[in-house]
């Protein structure tokens, strides 16, 4: 097991700059995330720590060595890919075992081996199969185990999950995170999907156009976003954003006029507010009122979206709550939870006006 380290690397295609200047520390044994939209740079990462991209720019380190030159397989990482990457002329047995006739070990040892990584992820009913003859999350799984046959340095999965149904991807998140919890081996996980990040994830890097737009804890993250990127991104259903003007400690839209003590100075500001931190209260002496839009049950809640002005904001209201379309509605935003952002920037503003630098 060991760190990983990335010191200012760029990745360029021709002309084009898919990362600039990354910048990014990986622990001993942490689960590193990096989430981000189609494109952002997550896999060309993955690739150049993997040894199958070379940077344009600046330093890769495993442990203490600079990898920048090192072949692929001198490197000590294992990679499970979004489509698995498995031989389909191989049994079960023989793909889990590869990783280790390649490095020649014997057969008495490599069935041994075997057979332990395949027991970790319920697959030994099926060593004798093709892959052909297993499902998907049987597959994935037997990408999973050919990857932990062997203690390697570093993991990395790119989006292993994401050819797989809904309720599968949810019992095999446990999965990995119980593994990689289990083995300690350094990890870095590839993901667009917010949720997967958020539950895997030591620390989170939230990437946009090539930048590590943040890096922190999922909490962190959760409750602190730095910039107007990451707010929108995180959160399901996102962030609410309103755009409006902060003047003498309350901010001010159509339809909103809202005491904040905390909100210091004055301009052109967007206030964010979560879904589960707003309360729909009566509309009489509200500060944010208007017309509910939608109301829609999704089981453990109700999604309540109340046009205020121009804008549509979604407040999550307990089961029981009952309102209608067209009903006038107040909503009462938890004072403590307001996120507010620099609209010409996009920067998080501290409550303490201080404006946060993306990523620190
Ligand atoms: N070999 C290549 N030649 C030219 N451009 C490339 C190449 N590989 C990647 N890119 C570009 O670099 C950018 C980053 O690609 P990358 O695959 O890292 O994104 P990603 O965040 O992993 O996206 P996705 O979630 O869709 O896999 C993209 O704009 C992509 O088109």
């Amino acid at each position: 097991m060991a760190s990983v380290t990335l010191k200012n690397v760029a990745k360029r295609f021709g002309h084009f700059t898919a990362l600039e200047e990354l910048n990014l520390s990986i622990g001993d044994g942490e689960f590193l995330v990096l989430l981000g939209p189609s494109g952002c740079g997550k896999t060309t990462t993955m690739r150049m720590v993997a040894g199958l991209e070379h940077p344009s720019g600046g330093e890769i380190r495993i442990g203490e060595r600079l990898v920048n030159d090192m072949q692929p397989k001198d490197r000590d990482v294992a990679m499970v890919f979004q489509n698995y990457g498995l031989y389909p002329h191989m049994s079960v047995e023989q793909n889990i075992g590869y990783p280790l006739k390649v490095r020649g070990i014997g057969k008495v040892d490599r069935a041994a081996k075997v057979r332990i990584a395949a027991e970790k992820v319920e697959l030994g009913p099926l060593l004798a199969r093709k892959p052909r003859q297993l499902s998907g999350g049987q597959r994935q799984r037997v990408a999973l185990a050919r990857v932990i046959v062997r203690t390697p340095q570093v993991f990395l999965m790119d989006e292993p999950l994401s050819n797989l149904d809904a309720k599968l991807r949810v019992t095999m998140r446990a999965e990995i995170k119980h593994l990689q919890h289990e083995l300690g081996v350094t990890t870095i996980y590839v993901t667009h999907d917010q949720i997967e990040a958020m539950t895997l994830a030591d620390r989170v890097a939230v990437m946009n156009q090539g930048r590590i737009q943040q890096l922190g804890t999922p909490e962190e993250i959760y409750d602190r976003p730095a910039n107007l990127f990451v707010a929108g991104f995180i959160g399901s259903p996102p962030m609410n954003l309103i755009d409006g003007n902060v003047s003498e400690g309350r901010f001010r839209a159509p339809g909103v006029s809202l005491s904040a003590p905390d909100f210091r100075g004055s301009g052109v500001r967007v206030l964010g507010i979560r879904p589960e931190d707003i309360e729909v209260v009566d509309p009489q002496g509200a500060e944010i009122a208007g017309s509910i839009y939608a109301v829609e049950l999704t089981g453990e809640s109700n999604l309540v979206t109340v046009m205020i002005g121009t804008n549509r904001v979604i407040a999550r209201a307990p089961r029981s709550w009952r309102g209608k379309i067209g009903e006038k509605a107040g909503l009462r935003p938890e004072s403590t939870r307001l996120h507010l952002f620099d609209r010409e920037t996009g920067m998080r503003i501290e409550p303490d006006g201080v404006r946060r630098v993306a990523g620190k």
